[in-house]
């Protein structure tokens, strides 16, 4: 039978199972798997003969996806993995740690949680095994592998029941090859953007927002008192939030900052029937606020304070790898504003290297609006000393953020990968944003100021021309199209706006319509 046949029709193509010490030895991957991968293209069986078609074990009519994941799991239970909260970036010889299922969110000392998994019990496989077991969980509706996330569940969270999760099958979000931008622009060829924002909501929130969701979903069922699950948001977490609390029957409650957040972004709770909050402060004062009422409330909380939220993130930087066949890119660029999301990238791309999957990681820049940059203040001071900014109005208003809570995350993230912090005005954020979607992107500001940070190390020689460069694009443009519409209408207070791209009006005659079209078409004739 071919590899690929065998993997599909193995009981081990769904979940790794514990080795058998009668017939593993640590480190070795089953056998159907070293068969997979002592198969090289060169050395292909020359038998010809089409491999007989995969059993397609089809579950019972009056079985859902659910139930039927949730028959699986109990097979699952034999495998060993875990993961328990720590507190972040510990001295080795601590011993203090809580259970995923306990309600917390600082340490004892009031610093940040990490999630520990127990990377012994993954070693017992090694990285081929996850590669190709995460490879072979792609494009799937199997409950829950067609998730981005869920596909990876051993890495993210090992115990949970499939019968718990809440997803919508997010991640798996695509690399968009940006040929023009590179080529045109910057003189590269191999530069990629991620969309993380094509996604159910139309933001990466949804990879971590999954995570959480299950969680208390799990932590209800196990009657724990979690009445309703609440954030503070400049408009993505909320999103998130809303609809998968919604798509799980949990309340949902929004703390939001008055007129900071786009349209679209406010509309998305609303339709999905939080409980919103509009107040009159920034995020940073929606964010202290949040923290105090759960502390005092059955509310759980749902910012990337709480750790559980990176363990779906992280997920992405995996994806990174995958798509690239499990080589790693040179550069991965985030823009960055609570700095939850910087960090998740790192631990994705460190549980790579750590299990074997790949032998180094990308150099990370975190790429902060110029009028809400703590972070590349601290990181021009030598990391000498951070302190909060007063953040000011930006087109990037869901990184309108001065005093962000996973500073110390993304510190740690950016000095463990050789990183860089960039910075964007606001012209500069806006040029780039119009100049990607002028070759066919449809970006949001956020992803314009990774885009500037993009280009100023380019500019400087820091990214050579043939550095595989991955550019992380955190929204969906659809969601800020007032920022686009202000701009192509040239209506910014002292911005140029030169790349505006406004319609043209002309009367309805055929004579008018051909004098406008013949001088358009002379124009982009004299530039080819
Ligand atoms: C669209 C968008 N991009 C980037 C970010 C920054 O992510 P993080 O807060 O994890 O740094 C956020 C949220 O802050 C966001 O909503
Ligand atoms: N951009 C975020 C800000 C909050 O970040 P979080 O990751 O800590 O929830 C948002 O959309 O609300």
């Amino acid at each position: 039978m071919a590899a690929s046949s065998l993997l599909r029709s193995s009981p081990f193509f769904l979940t790794p199972q514990p080795p058998n010490p009668r017939t593993t030895t640590t480190n070795n991957p089953p056998k159907f798997l070293t068969i997979k991968a002592t198969i090289s293209s060169s050395d292909k069986p020359t038998d010809t003969t089409p491999p007989p078609p995969a059993i397609k074990h089809r579950r019972p009519a009056d079985e859902s996806i659910r139930q039927e994941a949730h028959r699986r799991t109990s097979t699952e239970r034999h495998n060993n993995f875990s993961a328990k909260y720590v507190p972040f970036n510990a001295d080795p010889n601590c011993t203090e740690s809580y259970s995923l299922d306990e309600i917390v969110y600082r340490s004892r000392s009031g610093g940040l949680l990490d999630v520990q998994h127990d990377i012994n019990a993954l070693k017992q496989f090694d990285g081929n095994y996850w590669k190709s077991l995460f490879d072979s969980r792609i494009g799937k509706t199997t409950w829950p592998y067609g998730s981005g996330v869920w596909s990876k569940k051993e890495w993210v969270l090992p115990e949970i029941d499939s019968d718990d999760i809440v997803s919508a099958f997010e991640g798996n979000s695509n690399m968009f090859w940006a040929e023009r931008f590179g080529k045109h622009h910057l003189g590269m060829n191999d530069l990629w953007v991620k969309h993380c924002g094509i996604s159910h909501t139309g933001s990466f929130k949804d990879l971590g927002m999954t995570v959480l969701v299950s969680q208390v979903n799990r932590l209800r069922k196990m009657n724990r008192p979690v009445v309703g699950v609440g954030c503070a948001s400049t408009g993505d977490t909320s999103a998130a939030l809303s609809a998968y609390c919604a798509s799980a029957g949990i309340p949902s409650i929004v703390f939001l900052p008055a007129n900071k957040i786009s349209m679209a972004q406010l509309v998305q709770p609303i339709a999905n029937g939080a409980f919103v909050l509009s107040l009159d402060t920034d995020f940073d004062g929606c964010m202290q606020l949040v923290r105090e009422v759960t502390a005092e409330l059955p509310i759980y909380l749902a910012n990337s304070l709480n750790s559980l939220r990176l363990e779906g993130q992280k997920t992405a930087a995996i994806e990174i790898l995958q798509q690239f066949d499990w080589e790693v890119p040179d550069w991965v660029i985030v823009p960055g504003g609570n700095l939850g999301n910087i960090y998740a990238f790192y631990k994705g791309f460190h549980m790579c290297k750590e299990l074997g999957l790949v032998d180094r990681i990308p150099r990370l820049v975190c790429a902060q609006a110029a009028n809400a940059n703590p972070l590349y203040l601290h990181f021009k001071s030598g990391w000498s000393d951070f302190s909060p900014v007063k953040a000011k109005t930006t087109f990037a208003s869901a990184i309108q953020i001065g005093d962000p809570v996973s500073i110390d995350r993304a510190v740690y993230a950016l000095k463990n990968s050789n990183g860089i912090v960039e910075e964007a005005t606001e012209e500069e954020l806006m040029d780039a944003m119009a100049q990607a979607d002028s070759t066919g992107m449809f970006i949001c500001p956020h992803t314009g100021v990774a885009l500037t940070a993009l280009v100023k190390l380019r500019n400087s020689g820091v990214i050579r021309p043939t550095d595989r460069t991955v550019v992380v694009s955190t929204a969906h443009g659809l969601k800020f199209t007032q920022s686009k519409i202000d701009y192509h209408s040239k209506s910014i207070p002292e911005m140029t706006c030169r790349l505006a791209n406004p319609p043209v009006p002309v009367k309805a005659d055929f004579g008018s319509v051909m004098d406008v079209l013949k001088k358009y078409l002379l124009s982009k004739d004299s530039k080819e």
